[in-house]
């Protein structure tokens, strides 16, 4: 949760940036209802950042205050961070986090048994294996068929309203299943992850008064990456937003959709820029890209699309890389030949600003190892990474090492951030004054009595387990999940484990990005911006994929797209030869007709 705006003066000159470009000024000055759709690097993030900045001091009053969803806990960092920036403070006034974390602690856990969610008064958030075992009760069998839970999941966030005679028709046997499933995860006193936006719909179906409730706390809602939440979060939009007066700003992209395979659905985005009561503003510049890597996101987009590049003198680079070899053949070319060679064209740069963008976290291995090898610092994004990134614990982890390593000294980050933190990971114990305060003493001693970032990560983290976390969390049901990630991360550093060697300035260093290459599945790359940018694995059947029909080859070049438009001064594209992806070579036309 976040606060007040210490610093008026960060957010009005912020804005004076903004007054240069008329649509970006419109959708700051917006009064009602906006919307912002616009393309890769033309400020949505600024300008909703800046604009939020704004609402806090000028439109709303505490103790009401602003919600703000967006995608996945990495691009609420992205926010959390930005809006620090512009010195908006931590406190309860606003909510940044996703569709889930806003069902589950705005909705489900304050109006469950008033909101006749049947849910008992006590439940827990169902962990993997739970779920498992529930799934398996309800089929009657010893597996789980490959793809059911991921078409389960899809279903139920597809009919979110089981009244209609939709639900059951679509898939009959589905529909029972995921039913008998349901039934066996209450009876166990368990949600799970897809329950909390559903049950969040309901809830708010049908009862008005929450609706209100929540506009009396939040007047503001505010949605970041429109185009990627599904229909739970458009049906909370439609009833928040257009019957009980919450006032909505959201962003998006069409064109960078790029989660359809989850359920969502970017038509949404564009069915609520079309209401009469909606104003909708349009962004044409890119402040990011050189000129040629704009044209060529154009042709990769394969859409008339009017974007330009903001400046006109900044043209940027679009290299092809054909590469003989496996891919740990390929990875090692680009650490120890194209990696130095882009440094002597840009010796500003650090490896900070250079990311390796890839298909799947798997080839993202080859690149790992290849960094490794060669001594090079990386921080990995993506599914094989040291631990999930979307972790708040281990975000939470991560600004404690920094404040251990130097943020104690510097203020940065500050230590009433990591309390407020923490307050917010193990509020489910800390109800009463005695309870906080115990915790935050613990907390100082623990985190002061370690302030040196060559410290063994894994006596640090030790420490830090069995007098704070332990104690604090292991009675929070929302913490379950998040303890188990902790506990898988602490294994590798132990004795035995592949991480024994860690230091504390690594965990701190990962929070950070600072002079370390980032490794990243294209998909994890959205929202981000990098001065290089290398795309690899680009093949012929790993982008689009052999099997993909013609939605996902679509998706396919949207994924495409949005990793090309990550760059600001080079973009490189890697294929293996003989394998061109397709997409890959309509960009070697462009460039070869240029
Ligand atoms: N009016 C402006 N003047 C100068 N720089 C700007 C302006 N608007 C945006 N920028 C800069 O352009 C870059 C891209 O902005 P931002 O990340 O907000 O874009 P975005 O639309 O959210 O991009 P994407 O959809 O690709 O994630 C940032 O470095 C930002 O600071």
């Amino acid at each position: 949760m976040w606060s007040d705006v210490s610093d008026r003066a960060a957010y009005l000159r912020a804005a004076a940036q903004l007054r240069g470009n008329p649509g970006q000024w419109a959708a700051y000055e917006a009064r009602g209802h906006c919307v912002v759709l616009a393309g890769p690097g033309s400020g949505k993030t600024k300008t909703l950042t800046t604009k939020m900045a704004r609402m806090l001091t000028e439109d709303v009053h505490a103790p009401r205050g602003i919600a703000c969803i967006t995608y996945n806990n990495e691009c609420a960092r992205e926010l959390e961070d930005r809006l620090a920036a512009l010195g908006v403070l931590h406190d309860k006034r606003v909510f940044i986090g996703t569709v889930h974390s806003f069902s589950l602690t705005q909705i489900i856990l304050p109006y469950a048994q008033a909101a006749g969610l049947g849910l008992p008064m006590s439940f827990g958030i169902a962990r993997r294996a739970e779920q498992q075992a529930a799934l398996l009760e309800a089929l009657g069998r010893t597996n789980i068929p490959q793809n059911l839970e991921f078409r389960l999941n899809n279903y139920r966030r597809a009919y979110l309203n089981r009244d209609t005679p939709e639900w059951r028709e679509a898939d009959p046997n589905l529909a029972a299943l995921i039913e008998r499933y349901e039934a066996g995860l209450r009876r166990r006193g368990l949600i799970d992850f897809d329950d909390m936006p559903l049950l969040a719909v309901r809830a708010l179906r049908s009862n008005q008064w929450l609706q209100r409730a929540l506009l009396a706390k939040y007047p503001i809602l505010v949605v970041d990456e429109y185009q990627d939440l599904g229909s739970a979060l458009h049906r909370m939009v439609m009833g928040l937003c257009f019957r009980t007066g919450m006032r909505l700003f959201a962003v998006g992209d069409v064109d960078q959709s790029i989660y359809g395979f989850t359920g969502a659905r970017p038509d949404l985005l564009r069915r609520l820029s079309e209401r009469a009561d909606v104003q909708t503003v349009r962004l044409r510049l890119n402040y990011r890209s050189g000129t040629r890597i704009v044209s060529a996101s154009r042709v990769a987009l394969a859409e008339e699309r009017d974007f330009e590049a903001a400046n006109a003198d900044m043209q940027g680079a679009v290299f092809i890389h054909s590469m003989a070899g496996n891919y740990e053949n390929q990875a090692v070319r680009v650490v120890r030949d194209l990696l130095p060679q882009a440094f002597i064209r840009h010796p500003g740069l650090n490896l900070g600003d250079v990311a390796v963008l890839y298909p799947a976290a798997w080839i993202g291995d080859a690149i790992a190892d290849a960094a490794q090898a060669a001594g090079i610092a990386f921080i990995r994004t993506d599914g094989n990474a040291l631990y999930p990134r979307s972790s708040r614990l281990m975000q939470w982890l991560e600004i404690c090492a920094q404040w251990c390593c130097g943020g104690w000294r510097s203020g940065d980050p500050r230590f009433a951030r990591i309390l407020r933190g923490g307050e917010r990971l193990f509020g489910e114990s800390l109800k009463s004054d005695q309870r906080r305060l115990e915790f935050h003493r613990l907390l100082i001693s623990v985190l002061w009595g370690q302030r040196d970032e060559g410290l063994r990560l894994h006596y640090w983290l030790d420490q830090l387990i069995t007098q704070v976390i332990q104690p604090f969390g292991n009675s929070c049901a929302l913490l379950r999940d998040e303890l188990e990630t902790l506990a898988t991360f602490a294994a590798r550093l132990s004795k035995a484990g592949d991480q024994r060697h860690m230091v504390l300035s690594e965990l701190a260093g990962n929070g950070t990005h600072l002079s370390r290459l980032t490794l990243s599945t294209l998909h994890s790359a959205k929202g981000r911006e990098f001065g290089l940018v290398f795309m690899f694995g680009l093949d012929n059947g790993r982008l689009p994929r052999n099997d993909a029909d013609h939605d996902q080859r679509a998706e396919a070049r949207r994924l495409f797209y949005v990793g090309l438009t990550r760059a600001k001064q080079e973009v490189h594209l890697l294929h293996t030869t003989g394998r061109t992806s397709p997409f890959v070579s309509e960009i070697e036309q462009h460039l070869a007709a240029e």
